[in-house]
């Protein structure tokens, strides 16, 4: 698992280092393992690092002296390093370290002709060290640093042509360390190496798409940090949390997902979800629905049991309610049942519009997951604004620029989980546990795709649903109510991997079902 902690986090932690007088300490460490990424994919590009020409951005603050100090290491190793100033100032020992090992300075902010100079040297470099901003940032680049990164990232070369690699110190400078908002220019990095732990802007869009390879550099912190603010779930994460049956199990014990899913506009949408509920190994699936898409249901999966039912007569471990249900008063009434009701729900597409209803009412809980896309989340804060429920209103810009808020502002205001679909994937809890996972292919990008992510996390919803504990592997912090936030997480991380399973290429829903049984069966 991947614990990632805001820059203030990571500051308060560093804080008595640097009143026992560690700072210039724990600098040059950071310094080296920058470095030392920087000899790497200097060494993978061009063979040998002699020769080479690396320009550090250099910022006024501790980021610049990182960058500066890295700069210093690598003009020992025969490189030829240029720091661009973009200040009035350099971190003063630095700059001097820089010098001392044959480093050169370029003073940008000292009019055109020196601005002009340093974007011509940035993209004639092999390599750019990126130590503008780090955790001291206030907001994006401005000045000087914004005026040259823009006139390199117009003449950037296409893809496939001669661009500098670039290396980040900390965070790509823009880029913020605590949400991962980039507001103004920011100059995409290779590798990001980060210091003391990593930072939730590495693992939250759009940020997270700016950074490359996150590398960490341990400081020796790791007792010092709180509670992180977002964390990620990783291979062995999954392998050992996927609930999975014992001896003792029987269907009902492993969890029984209720599907209310499909109309006859939208039959294909109950297929999927039941299919991939099975795929995903309930121990036993139910469908609810119109009479023609029963048929269909019953033909694709002729182990999903489907009847009219409706949802009180039924006893599941958890309900997945809204792909492809629209315009159908049988499975609006069905949705509303379960919205009210107890049981543990994930509630998708044609759900999201009576979900808000539902929270502004107070019925909703932390054991529903809400799992909208931007688009619908924009039509679910608009809807609860409109019901009072949350004071604004985002449009689809702001949600994309700051998805981390916004989910947690939906699940704040619904008590519900959020998962916020997209190729990062963000699961807000109200109570504020947040995960981001990037495990998918952008293949993944297909109608359909959706309706298979709510039927596999119907089936591990279930698994968790009456073991409050099912998750205690993953650390205090996932039992009870947290659990619903887990199960949500697996679920988007193994509809990733199975996008991916079979090599990256167009994965059909229908595939994708078939290969979330391989993801589960290779996990150990
Ligand atoms: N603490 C430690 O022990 C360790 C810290 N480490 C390193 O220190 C970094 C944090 O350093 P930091 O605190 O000096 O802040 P930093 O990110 O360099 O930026 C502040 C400077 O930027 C300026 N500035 C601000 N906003 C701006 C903007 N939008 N656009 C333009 N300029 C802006 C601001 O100048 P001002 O505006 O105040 O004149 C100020 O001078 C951290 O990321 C890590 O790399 C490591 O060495 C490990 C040990
Ligand atoms: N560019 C992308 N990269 C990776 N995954 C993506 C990308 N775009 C969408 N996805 C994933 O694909 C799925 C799409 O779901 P959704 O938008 O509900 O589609 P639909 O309703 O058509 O089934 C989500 O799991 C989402 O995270
Ligand atoms: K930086």
């Amino acid at each position: 698992m991947i614990e990632a902690y805001t820059g203030a986090q990571v500051r308060a932690a560093e804080t008595p280092y640097l009143e026992r007088g560690q700072g210039p300490a724990l600098m040059r460490r950071a310094a080296h393992g920058l470095a030392l990424v920087a000899l790497e994919r200097l060494r993978d590009r061009r063979g040998r690092v002699a020769g080479a020409r690396v320009v550090v951005l250099a910022g006024t603050g501790n980021n610049g002296g990182d960058g500066l100090w890295a700069g210093a290491e690598l003009a020992r190793r025969g490189a030829a390093v240029l720091a661009v100033a973009v200040g009035d100032r350099l971190h003063p020992e630095g700059e001097a370290a820089l010098r001392a090992a044959g480093g050169r300075v370029l003073p940008a902010a000292d009019g055109a002709p020196a601005l002009r100079r340093a974007v011509e040297q940035v993209l004639d470099a092999d390599l750019v060290l990126d130590a503008v901003l780090g955790t001291g940032a206030r907001g994006g680049l401005r000045g000087t640093a914004a005026e040259i990164v823009r006139a390199v990232l117009d003449r950037w070369p296409a893809p496939g042509g001669r661009a500098p690699l670039v290396v980040a110190c900390d965070v790509p400078s823009g880029v913020s360390a605590d949400t991962g908002a980039a507001d103004g220019p920011v100059l995409p990095a290779d590798a990001t190496v980060t210091f003391g732990a990593t930072k939730a802007g590495h693992l939250l869009p759009p940020g997270d798409r700016l950074c490359g390879e996150v590398r960490t550099v341990p400081l020796g912190l790791e007792d010092a940090l709180p509670a992180p603010a977002l964390r990620r779930l990783e291979h062995d994460d999954v392998a050992a949390l996927w609930p999975r049956p014992g001896a003792g199990s029987h269907k009902y014990s492993r969890g029984v997902v209720g599907v209310v899913a499909g109309s006859a506009t939208y039959p294909g949408a109950a297929l999927m979800c039941t299919r991939a509920a099975v795929d995903a190994g309930a121990g036993m699936v139910r469908h609810l629905g119109d009479a023609g898409t029963r048929r269909l249901v019953c033909l694709t999966s002729p182990e999903v049991v489907a009847s009219e039912d409706h949802p009180a007569d039924l006893h599941v471990q958890a309900w997945v309610v809204g792909p492809g249900a629209v315009g159908d008063p049988a499975q609006e009434s069905r949705i509303d049942a379960v919205l009210a009701g107890p049981v543990p729900a994930v509630v998708d597409a044609g759900a999201l519009g009576a979900a808000a209803r539902a929270a502004a009412d107070g019925a909703l809980g932390p054991a529903k997951i809400l799992t909208p896309h931007a688009g619908e989340l924009v039509q679910v804060l608009a809807w609860l604004a409109a019901l009072g429920a949350t004071d604004e209103a985002p449009d689809r810009a702001a949600v994309e620029a700051d998805p981390a808020r916004w989910a947690r502002t939906a699940a704040e205001a619904t008590g519900a989980v959020v998962v916020l679909k997209g190729a990062t994937t963000l699961v807000a809890a109200p109570g504020g546990t947040l995960l981001s996972q990037a495990d998918g292919s952008p293949w993944l990008a297909t109608a359909g795709s959706g309706d298979t992510l709510a039927g596999v996390m119907g089936a591990v919803l279930a698994g968790c649903a009456e073991h409050p504990d099912a998750f205690a592997a993953a650390g205090e912090w996932a039992r009870g109510d947290a659990r619903f936030a887990v199960a949500a997480a697996l679920a988007v991380a193994v509809h990733g991997y199975a996008s991916r399973a079979d090599g990256l290429g167009p994965v059909p829903p229908t595939a994708l079902s078939a290969a979330v049984r391989s993801v589960l069966r290779l996990a150990p």
